[in-house]
């Protein structure tokens, strides 16, 4: 098969080389104190184009893996769903930043699930690594530009409601922006509206259909007992919250907390990608000053490989589900 190249899949934009090496815009940001960058739309096609000579799919679901959602793909649990793998680590691709979590691998897979092309993230970047939010959604651009229009975030997350288990499953129905909050957002700076609207709607970011299928396919394969459907948030981390925080994130009703997922949703939507979330429930959020228990990143990565099996069922039907209602061409 030809290489595929960004000009072929993306509703006919021209591809225009960057001149020169041009990685970065930077303008001042609105409190006038902090530079804010983002790379070039040619930049990131520069990087599409990368990719796209080094595969021969042309991936329709792109799939963000949460913490220890990515690792256990070495140890054959949803990478034995990943057929023809191609693994291009994130040193490898130009303007990527690199994993520094453990956890979190740091490459891209290209191949297929259930027959269907996808690229998945087997790793992602967070805010509190040092990467700004625009770096950590990079990747979600790049997926943009290769043909991706179904986004799959999935996350590890402390669980807030008290109905929640640890190994429950959330679907993810929405999510609160508290870094948004604070001004920042993966959308600050200039706006190309080559990726999307410089206002974009945010009350339709988790995908209406993809979440009932994904409840039908829960029911299917019987964990419906352990899917629930909730709210999300991310604080910056690295330090898990407070006793007050949880407190308060409770009353403004949030279900589950993370430190990921909502800025690289923001940043898929504003590109028209449809998004569906899903976070795996790692341990319980201490609402209580007398309680012992400490969050920490190994329980973290623990629950990920007591629930390896059945998340890589289930993501693999709905990615079999997604992918037929998606369509094959551009
Ligand atoms: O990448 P995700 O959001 O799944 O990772 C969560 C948040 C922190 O990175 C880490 C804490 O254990 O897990
Ligand atoms: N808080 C924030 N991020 C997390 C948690 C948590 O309790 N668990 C997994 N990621």
């Amino acid at each position: 098969m030809a290489p595929i190249n960004v000009t072929d899949i993306n509703e006919n934009k021209a591809y225009v080389p960057a001149k020169k090496a041009l990685p970065e815009v930077e303008t001042e940001s609105a409190n006038g104190n902090e530079k804010c960058k983002g790379y070039s739309y040619e930049t990131l096609l520069e990087t599409a184009n990368f990719l796209l000579s080094r595969i021969t799919i042309q991936p329709r679901i792109g799939i963000i893996c949460g913490s220890g959602m990515g690792s256990y793909w070495n140890e054959g649990s949803l990478a034995e769903s990943i057929q023809d793998g191609v693994c291009i680590p994130y040193e490898d691709i130009p303007n990527f930043p690199v994993s520094t979590v453990e956890g979190h691998h740091g490459r891209l897979v290209f191949g297929k699930i259930e027959g269907a092309p996808v690229v998945a993230m087997q790793g992602r970047f967070h805010y509190y690594e040092g990467y700004p939010l625009w770096k950590c959604c990079l990747p979600v651009r790049v997926m943009k530009l290769i043909g991706v229009k179904t986004l799959i975030a999935t996350n590890a997350a402390g669980g807030l409601n008290p109905d929640y288990k640890i190994g429950d499953l959330m679907i993810v129905k929405d999510h609160i922006n508290m870094m948004g909050f604070a001004g920042n957002n993966p959308l600050h700076g200039p706006n190309d509206e080559r990726f999307g609207p410089r206002f974009p709607p945010m009350n339709k970011a988790y995908n209406y259909e993809h979440r009932k299928i994904a409840k039908e396919v829960a029911k299917e394969l019987n964990i419906n007992n352990m899917v629930r459907e909730g709210v999300y948030t991310c604080l910056g981390g690295p330090n898990f919250e407070t006793v007050a925080e949880l407190k308060m994130l409770k009353m403004v009703g949030v279900d589950a907390v993370g430190m990921s997922t909502v800025h690289e949703v923001i940043t898929a939507r504003h590109c028209d990608m449809k998004v569906f979330g899903l976070s795996l429930i790692t341990n319980e959020c201490v609402t209580s000053y007398d309680h012992d228990m400490e969050a920490n990143h190994e329980e973290v990565l623990d629950v990920g490989r007591m629930r390896q099996d059945i998340l890589r069922k289930y993501v693999s039907r709905l990615v079999d589900r997604f992918s037929q209602i998606e369509p094959e061409s551009p």
